[in-house]
């Protein structure tokens, strides 16, 4: 049997790691974008576990971790390139489980812990997880962990204007895992005057302090991408809110 699942992308702006002795409540508190385009994630059974990533087979070590659930290859259509900032390798372990659930392999509460658990392992993310299946747009993680030990929200904002993405070159994830202090304060700033404007405000701020800098106006940079708001020409990403988290077909 053949399952396909849709899972959005997430774009953290702000981010504190938080660092346990059991990865599923390692995580972060953050603000982030989930969005739009979905990666589009076909699975099956095999006897050995595989991601095929727009037709290519790719080394991925969160498989180490999710192959307990079951050996699935499972094939990724994604719009947007791995490893820039855009959450990509969450996206993919919460597809791979959820598919190892509709499949009848494992429990949806095992799933969930297993692709969190595979990035904090593999240190490709934190915080991506729990805000790609509760979806977003903008989703503000007040406590660390998996689903269903972390918590998560949606915060509703009006999305007037257009959000767009150029992605300029890929990095390892470890380059953001640095605690940055003022990262609480800037997620209160948010939160306070929750707007558009505002998430990007402080998600500059912050990245810079973090030692990523964009010169593009309404900008800021995550990792190898720029994300901005306003003006987005046929260059950019265009993002639209992902108001549902994981969608099955
Ligand atoms: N061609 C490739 N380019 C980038 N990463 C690749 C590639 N092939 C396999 N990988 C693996 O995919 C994973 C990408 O994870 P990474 O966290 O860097 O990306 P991301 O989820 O897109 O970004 P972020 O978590 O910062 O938002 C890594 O484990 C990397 O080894
Ligand atoms: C570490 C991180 C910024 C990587 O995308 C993300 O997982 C997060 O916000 O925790």
């Amino acid at each position: 049997m053949d399952v396909e699942v849709l899972v959005p992308l997430n774009i953290s702006g702000v981010w504190y790691p938080v660092y346990t002795n059991n990865p599923l409540t390692t995580g972060s508190i953050g603000i982030g974008l989930v969005v739009e385009p979905r990666i589009m994630v076909r699975g099956k059974r095999s006897n050995k576990a595989e991601v095929e990533f727009n037709g290519k087979i790719i080394e991925f070590p969160n498989l180490a971790i999710l192959k307990r659930l079951g050996e699935l290859k499972i094939s990724v259509q994604s719009q947007v390139p791995l490893g820039f900032g855009y959450g990509l390798s969450g996206s993919i372990s919460l597809a791979y489980s959820y598919l190892a659930y509709e499949l009848g392999l494992t429990s949806l509460k095992e799933a969930l812990y297993t692709a969190h658990e595979s990035e904090v392992v593999n240190k490709n993310g934190l915080g991506d997880v729990i805000a790609e299946y509760i979806g977003g747009g903008i989703v503000y993680r007040k406590v660390p962990g998996a689903p269903g030990i972390g918590k998560a929200e949606k915060i509703n904002v009006s999305w007037s204007e257009q959000v767009c993405s150029k992605p300029e070159m890929a990095l390892p994830t470890t380059v953001l895992l640095k605690k940055n202090e003022n990262a609480l304060t800037y997620i209160e700033e948010f939160l306070k005057n929750p707007d558009l404007t505002k998430f990007f405000e402080v998600s500059r701020k912050f990245t810079e302090e973090l030692g990523f800098v964009s010169n593009i106006p309404n900008s800021f940079r995550k990792k190898g991408l720029i994300i901005k708001h306003g003006d987005c020409n046929k260059e950019w990403i265009q993002h639209t809110p992902a108001t549902n988290g994981v969608l099955i077909h």
